[in-house]
Parts: C-alpha cells; sequence; structure tokens
C-alpha cells in the first residue's frame, strides 16, 4: 500500500463559504502526487498544480477522512480538538471559533495508518452559512452538547435537521455529551443523551476535554468505523461501531477519576 506524507497540524479561519474542497469518499493516499484533497485548507477547492500543506511533516498514512466537530457555540469543540491532538486543556478564557479551524493527526488503526484531518467549526449562528458548504465532504461527524447548558442539548435535533439537509446521506455520526467533569454544574443526565441517541440511532459517549475521559475513543472509534468503511475485506466481520462505543465507553467511565 502507498504512503503519503501529511502535514501536523494547520490551522485556517473565516475561509470563504463560496467554494467547497474535494468531493465526498475516502481519500486513499497515493505516493508521489502532490494530492490536494486531504491536505488542502479548508478555505477552498483543491487546486491541481498547488504544493501540498503537508509537505513539511514528517507523518504517512494510508487513508485519510474529513472529521467534522458540530454543535453550539462554547460546547467544547475545540477544547475536544485540542485535548484529542495535542493532549492538552484550553482552560480560561474562551475563544470563539470564527469560521472553521483544521487539524490532522495520524492514527494507526489495526496496522494502518488512518489520517484524520478534523475540521473545527464555528457554533455561532453567524458562522451557520460556512460550515453549510462543509458537510457536503465530511466522511463524519462528531455532534456535541454541553451537559451543564440544556439548551445545546435541546439544539441537537436542530443540528440534526441541519445534517440531514447538508451532509452526504452516510455520513457517520456520533452523538457526545461533553463536560461531565463538571458533576455539580450537569443539567443534562446522561440517560437523556441516551435516550436522543437511540431515538436517532446514533452511538453515543459522554466526554470531558477537561480530563480527557473519552476523548481519544470517540475519535479511534470514528477513526475504526471509517477505515472499515473504506477497506474493509470480505472475510473480516464488520465492525460494529455502536458495540464498540457502548463497551469501551462503559470501560473507560467506570475507571476514570
Ligand atoms: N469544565 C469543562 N470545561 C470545558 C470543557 N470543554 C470545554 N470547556 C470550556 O468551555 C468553553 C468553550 O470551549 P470551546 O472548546 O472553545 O467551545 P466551542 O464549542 O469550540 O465554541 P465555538 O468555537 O464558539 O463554537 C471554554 O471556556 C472551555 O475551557 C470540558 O470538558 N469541561
Ligand atoms: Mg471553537
Amino acid at each position: 500500500m502507498s504512503r503519503k506524507k501529511t502535514s501536523k497540524s494547520k490551522g485556517a479561519s473565516a475561509p470563504a463559504a463560496s467554494t467547497l474542497p474535494a468531493a465526498n469518499g475516502p481519500q486513499p493516499a497515493r505516493s508521489g502526487t502532490a494530492r490536494p484533497g486531504p491536505d488542502a485548507p479548508p478555505n477552498g477547492p483543491p487546486q491541481p498544480g498547488r504544493p501540498s500543506l503537508g509537505s513539511s511533516g514528517g507523518d504517512f498514512y494510508d487513508v485519510a477522512f474529513k472529521v467534522m466537530l458540530v454543535g453550539d457555540s462554547g460546547v467544547g469543540k475545540t477544547c475536544l480538538l485540542v485535548r484529542f491532538k495535542d493532549g492538552a486543556f484550553l482552560a480560561g478564557t474562551f475563544i470563539s471559533t470564527v469560521g472553521i479551524d483544521f487539524r490532522n493527526k495520524v492514527l494507526d488503526v489495526d496496522g494502518v495508518k488512518v489520517k484524520l484531518q478534523m475540521w473545527d467549526t464555528a457554533g455561532q449562528e453567524r458562522f451557520r452559512s460556512v460550515t453549510h458548504a462543509y458537510y457536503r465532504d465530511a466522511h463524519a461527524l462528531l455532534l456535541l452538547y454541553d451537559v451543564t447548558n440544556k439548551a445545546s442539548f435541546d439544539n441537537i435535533q436542530a443540528w440534526l435537521t441541519e445534517i440531514h439537509e447538508y451532509a452526504q446521506h452516510d455520513v457517520a455520526l456520533m452523538l457526545l455529551g461533553n463536560k461531565v467533569d463538571s458533576a455539580h454544574e450537569r443539567v443534562v443526565k446522561r440517560e437523556d443523551g441516551e435516550k436522543l441517541a437511540k431515538e436517532y440511532g446514533l452511538p453515543f459517549m459522554e466526554t470531558s476535554a477537561k480530563t480527557g475521559l473519552n476523548v481519544d475513543l470517540a475519535f479511534t472509534a470514528m477513526a475504526k468505523e471509517l477505515k472499515q468503511r473504506s477497506m474493509k475485506a470480505p472475510s473480516e466481520p464488520r465492525f460494529r461501531l455502536h458495540d464498540y462505543v457502548n463497551r469501551e465507553g462503559r470501560r473507560a467511565s467506570c475507571c476514570h477519576p
């Protein structure tokens, strides 16, 4: 299998909403090409011949996918991404994302190098038209609410409507209830999240960008699902995202401080 270099991490913000990146579909890497799709910043379509932004990186990957984080402003999308990418928590002043930002990470999934290009969207209403433009190219969506903010939970239905309108019909989707470390401020019960997820047939986990609870698991589970969708051998048993998340999420929650 061929391998390709990828960038470590890139940031971009406030792209023009009028242009879209490459078409959907998993993107197997090809050696020797400056294929702009997976490395392109989300501020325009890939341009043939444009040098890849990943040329300075040292990682290689076999297959690449785009994962988009969506949900109300303040639910913790950026913090979740930073926790996953850098293992750190952005405490202190809340800096709301402007437009869209992105980061890359390459994971080893059962011996296959899976690159996730993760798009961090702005939850603020005024950037909605920007994020709409990117749904179409997302292979997976992590839909977040904040367990300490009832409105963010109530808005999940509206987010799902938007997702159905703009995303690919077969997009992989997961519901995450973030900020579970704030036990005293919790207003959305775990069972409420589970019930909603069941209603819509979504895998569900509670997370904390602050402590790291289930953060790696959420992204890893998604990477496994996407890898299986694109590379599953006929003899290989089907990966079941729901079961995996339920089993592993329970294990992580039980043993976490
Ligand atoms: N206690 C706690 N606070 C969190 C957690 N995740 C994020 N926060 C805090 O919540 C605030 C908002 O976090 P962000 O990650 O910036 O929120 P966002 O969803 O990216 O917001 P927008 O960019 O406006 O869409 C920040 O003050 C974070 O420190 C968490 O897991 N636990
Ligand atoms: Mg943000």
